[in-house]
């Protein structure tokens, strides 16, 4: 099934009326819990645990709940009726909350008996245990006991509160100076469903901008570098994730975000939003790939405008393709269908024959974005009217051109803009027959993915890991991303309703692990860009000199030193004309005084000659090395990369079993010794090396010549020169008045 039109899932009036069904509530529940911080591997799973019997604190009185398959957004088409049956049982809970002893509330509901200790596995792989029989549904000694989707019942301490405090995301623009993966997770506001299933319950209670409590057994906080409230607005949103991933990329990183949550959370909001231009300007509710576009236009602008003189330029092309099914659809072509990845050592992990689209407007990634998502599988689940059934993403590969010193300068930098399917339990997004299959692709997909994390968090701590990128196309692809060469934002956008307690707390989870992944990004910087700017200088260099040898010394001109600010040689050669000291002398000085100057003025200028001659060669000699240096850098960084190869396939046989631990180990060795010898060659022959030993050949030449100057007299040659001059000057002037008497008479 296809989406045709535009992608705004929620119209901004409907979310208008759900912010407020939304004030309907009571006050905060004051309720203060004792906060646990707990390293990531310390934080226990809630499904290892029996559920207890929650604190008389937190136990509020409840409703019955029978165990049914129907999920609430069945029951939300059984009309206002049961809406009202909800609010009136809300309103007896609300109540029973404030009490302080609510196991002493009467209760009008019978509990479904449970066998206590019975263990069962729902979608995600979680085992829950189930409750002891008197606190399944909530019944007798009271507390909330919300029948999660997978049909368990758990007891929970729960928010019960229309009203949830406001934190404004503050941006932090030195993070990425640091650090190369950000974790943001954004809470999405209770929806319908949501409230007419659990009402204001809420398994979540945020504290700051970076930190939330998940409200179950056991109680768990959870710290991140940003935490987007329910209110959060999406622009604040942008300036604080999207607006650095911009610069990131400006600056020739390769940049990455990618939302992540169970179906329904919010991905495609966060990534895509409204993608529609209202009276020419972007909606509020637009997400945050639009806005990205719009403020790389704006910055490209004027950088281009600040750095005229060096000619930059960027452009920018844009693709969007989806991963259904494990199969890769170009979204801008979708008849190009089942397109093969493939790897390259200079491009990585690309999609081959995908449509690569030139952009300059943020129009222009508007229209891209609304014909793409118009071709996204989507469908209405249970859990969302519209859900995407495909991981999409949007890259654009930013490239900037420019030209200082000579040397033509290429940079590059990828953005991945990418909207994964969400992940989702069968029970609780009814899916079947295509959707189940389609489910279940998603799902194998994002365990994937969550291995990936696992084995690079692994790897983070010194473990030896096989990092399993190629068992999905979606990981194989955001390769890089992941551990790799990036900075990524990941934004994991969680429901806070009770009813999603269990997806959320995984997401939190997988969210609290991909912090602790390292990635390793650098500036992407063409080196051929240079090798062929120093080849071309060389080349100069070269014509300049044979130039010089024919010529000197009689055309000993500025224009010989195109360079000539390279080289303060050239002022001094510039201000020995031989002309001016031919011309000034021989109409004053004996024929031999003159020729001696003459001579005495030619050997000086050979000399100069002979000195820049001999510096001209000794650059070339160090730029022909140089350009040598790179090409051995690049051969170097591709045996490196051969070697890496070779050191993921044999941990691949280790895991396999198709080698023995003895002959992986060996192999080991001799590769890190290879690679080792490799970055030792590479470290002698540092091109920056290289150069600053140019450089001061360069200027240690200056100061010689400088030194011979002073040295051999010509200072004091000049002088004399300059005196002499002088001393001409009242002869010239008494000429001078000559030749203008002598004028005047013949006119006369
Ligand atoms: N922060 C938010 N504010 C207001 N509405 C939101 C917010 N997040 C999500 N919604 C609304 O919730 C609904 C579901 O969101 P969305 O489609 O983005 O979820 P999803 O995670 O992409 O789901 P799926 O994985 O199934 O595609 C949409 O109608 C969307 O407009």
């Amino acid at each position: 099934m296809s989406r045709h039109g535009s992608s705004n899932r929620l119209s901004p009036k409907t979310r208008q009326s759900l912010a407020n069904e939304n004030k309907h509530g009571s006050s905060w529940n004051q309720i203060s819990l004792v906060a646990s911080r707990a390293p990531l591997n310390s934080i226990p799973d809630p499904s290892q645990y029996q559920w207890e019997t929650p604190p008389q604190q937190f136990q509020h009185d409840f409703r019955e709940k029978p165990e049914s398959s129907k999920s609430s957004i069945s029951r939300k088409t059984e009309g206002i009726a049961e809406l009202q049956r909800v609010s009136s049982v809300l309103k007896t809970s609300k109540v029973h909350c404030r009490g302080k002893s609510s196991s002493s509330e009467p209760s009008s509901v019978q509990s479904t008996p449970i066998r206590s200790g019975h263990r069962v596995s729902d979608v995600s792989g979680f085992t829950l245990t189930r409750l002891p029989s008197q606190f399944v549904n909530g019944r007798g000694r009271g507390g909330v006991f919300p029948k999660v989707p997978g049909g368990v019942s758990i007891a929970f301490p729960q928010q019960l509160s229309a009203d949830v405090p406001h934190f404004e995301l503050d941006d932090d623009p030195s993070f990425w100076n640091d650090h190369n993966v950000q974790v943001l997770i954004r809470i999405r506001p209770l929806n319908s469903a949501e409230i007419i299933s659990e009402g204001y319950g809420r398994c979540l209670r945020q504290e700051s901008a970076q930190t939330v409590v998940w409200l179950g057994h056991p109680e768990t906080r959870f710290t991140f570098d940003h935490i987007a409230c329910e209110s959060v607005s999406q622009e604040n949103l942008f300036r604080v994730a999207g607006l650095p991933m911009v610069d990131n990329c400006m600056s020739g990183y390769n940049s990455c975000m990618f939302a992540y949550g169970q179906t329904g959370s919010g991905k495609t909001y966060t990534m895509m939003g409204e993608i529609d231009k209202m009276d020419g300007k972007l909606s509020d509710d637009c997400g945050i790939t639009p806005r990205i576009f719009e403020y790389l236009f704006t910055r490209i602008m004027k950088e281009e405008e600040s750095r005229k003189h060096e000619r930059l330029t960027y452009s920018c092309k844009c693709s969007f393709l989806e991963i259904y099914n494990e199969h890769i659809t170009d979204l801008l072509e979708p008849s190009s269908t089942n397109l093969q990845l493939r790897e390259d050592l200079k491009k990585g992990v690309y999609v081959e024959n995908l449509t690569e689209c030139s952009v300059m407007t943020v129009n222009d990634v508007l229209k891209l974005l609304q014909q793409g998502a118009a071709n996204r599988k989507i469908a209405a689940t249970h859990m969302n009217s519209e859900s995407s059934r495909s991981h999409s993403v949007f890259t654009c590969v930013i490239e900037s051109r420019w030209e200082k010193d000579s040397i033509s300068h290429l940079r590059f930098g990828r953005l991945n803009l990418v909207d994964l399917a969400g992940s989702e339990r069968q029970k609780s997004s009814g899916a079947e027959g295509d959707r189940l299959k389609e489910a279940a692709n998603i799902n194998k997909s994002l365990s994937t993915l969550g291995l990936v994390i696992m084995s690079l968090v692994e790897l983070a701590q010194g473990k030896h890991r096989h990092v399993p990128y190629r068992d999905s196309r979606l990981t194989f692809l955001l390769q890089d991303s992941l551990g790799g060469n990036s900075k990524t934002a990941i934004i994991a956008n969680v429901s806070p309703s009770i009813w999603s307690a269990n997806e959320t707390l995984s997401t939190l989870k997988f969210a609290q692990r991909a912090k602790l992944i390292q990635n390793n990004a650098k500036i992407n910087e063409d080196a051929s860009a240079s090798v062929i700017a120093l080849q071309q200088q060389i080349q100069q260099l070269k014509d300049q000199l044979s130039f010089l040898m024919k010529h000197q010394p009689t055309s000993m001109e500025l224009n010989f030193f195109p360079r000539a600010e390279h080289s303060r040689l050239c002022y001094f050669s510039k201000n020995y004309e031989p002309s001016e000291d031919i011309n000034m002398y021989d109409e004053h000085e004996t024929p031999k005084g003159a020729i001696v100057k003459t001579l005495r003025g030619a050997l000086r200028r050979e000399k100069l000659a002979e000195t820049e001659v001999r510096r001209l060669k000794a650059e070339i000699e160090y730029l022909n090395c140089l350009a040598h240096q790179r090409e051995e850098e690049v051969q170097h960084t591709k045996m490196t990369l051969r070697l890496r190869e070779e050191r993921i396939k044999s941990l691949a046989a280790l895991s396999e079993g198709l080698i023995s631990a003895d002959q992986f180990f060996l192999d080991e060795n001799n590769a890190l010794r290879e690679e080792n010898l490799l970055l030792q060659a590479k470290l002698e022959r540092n091109p920056e090396v290289t150069r600053y030993a140019l450089e001061n050949i360069r200027l240690l030449e200056q100061i010689r010549l400088f030194q011979d100057f002073y040295g051999q007299g010509e200072r004091e040659t000049l002088l004399a020169d300059i005196s002499e001059l002088r001393n001409q000057e009242p002869d010239v002037a008494k000429e001078l008045e000559q030749c203008k008497d002598m004028n005047s008479k013949l006119f006369r």
